[in-house]
């Protein structure tokens, strides 16, 4: 029996970079939140402590702030490729470099003023390697309510179930999506713009039977307004909202009154993918 080292990477997780752009009076802001992960040959520090392949991840910070000025920030995945393509290029022992990205939003309050949105992240996620690189982009936190149109029946009951049928309830969720593009060429922002639209009008547009139904939806819909996306991952906690019982009150309640549900929730995951996409060139996560 021999005691080997499995998969490994390293790199500098959550570099907080917020970049202004001074265009006169008018400043825009970018803020991102960058972690990396380099994967290689890179086996000898963890063995024996040999650095000699080893890039610090303070160096990785650096470069981040570095580039921003340098090559300003554009859209998230731009500067993922930006950053994933340089280590991959410039360090001889890296096969795969992976740049992660959290875009935070700021609405504009005037000139040089920005209030933060509150509401959803922007994710990118890029993965550099020899032959190609791989672009995912999502979306984290987009929190969506429909106060009708969903019902939820016909489910299979055992001896525990004690759930009522309905006809009528909210369906309410925060979408977690990632999609995968086709390629590595894109007009970022409007991909992004169109997709979060697609994903929000499903919701909004479908007469859901249950969260599952809305999921494919939300997918498919996507998948057809955006022919650059090959594949879309899906997680979309059931946010439940429970009636509350007013009859104690001699008081009706016809799905109006309800109790915010915080755990636990329904979870209900999905893949959906066009059948002619090409495999991923490395593996992704949701
Ligand atoms: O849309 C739903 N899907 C389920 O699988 C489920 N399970 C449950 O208790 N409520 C719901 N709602």
């Amino acid at each position: 029996m021999a005691i080997v080292l499995g998969p490994h990477r390293y790199g500098k997780a959550e570099t907080r970079l917020v970049r202004v752009t001074r265009d006169g009076e008018t400043h825009t802001l970018t803020d991102l939140n960058v972690s990396i992960a380099l994967s290689g040959d890179l086996a000898a520090t963890h063995l024996t402590g040999d650095n000699s392949g080893v890039l610090p991840t303070d160096t990785m910070k650096n470069t981040v702030y570095a580039f921003a000025k340098k090559h300003g920030v554009g859209e998230p995945e731009e500067f993922a490729l930006l950053l994933a393509r340089h280590f991959l290029k410039t360090q001889g022992q890296v096969r795969a470099a992976r740049v992660a990205i959290e875009a935070y939003g700021w609405d504009r309050l005037g000139p040089h003023s920005f209030r933060r949105q509150g509401g959803w992240t922007r994710v990118a996620e890029v993965v550099a390697m020899a032959e190609r690189a791989q672009v995912v982009s999502g979306v984290t936190g987009l929190t969506l309510l429909n106060s009708t149109a969903s019902e939820f029946h016909g489910f299979v009951r055992d001896r525990y179930t004690t759930l009522p049928e309905t006809t009528d309830r909210i369906l309410a969720t925060a979408v977690d999506a990632r999609w995968r593009h086709l390629g590595t060429e894109a007009d970022w922002a409007a991909s992004f713009d169109g997709a979060l639209h697609a994903l929000t009008n499903a919701f909004v547009n479908t007469y859901s039977l249950s969260l599952q139904q809305t999921l494919f939806a939300m997918g498919s819909y996507a998948l057809h307004e955006r022919p650059e996306i090959a594949e879309i991952r899906l997680a979309l906690p059931n946010k439940h909202h429970y009636l509350v019982d007013l009859s104690v009150f001699d008081l009706t309640n016809d799905n109006e009154v309800f109790i915010a549900g915080d755990r636990p929730y329904g979870l209900i995951e999905g893949t959906v993918t066009r059948d002619d996409a090409p495999p991923a060139l490395t593996e992704w996560y949701l």
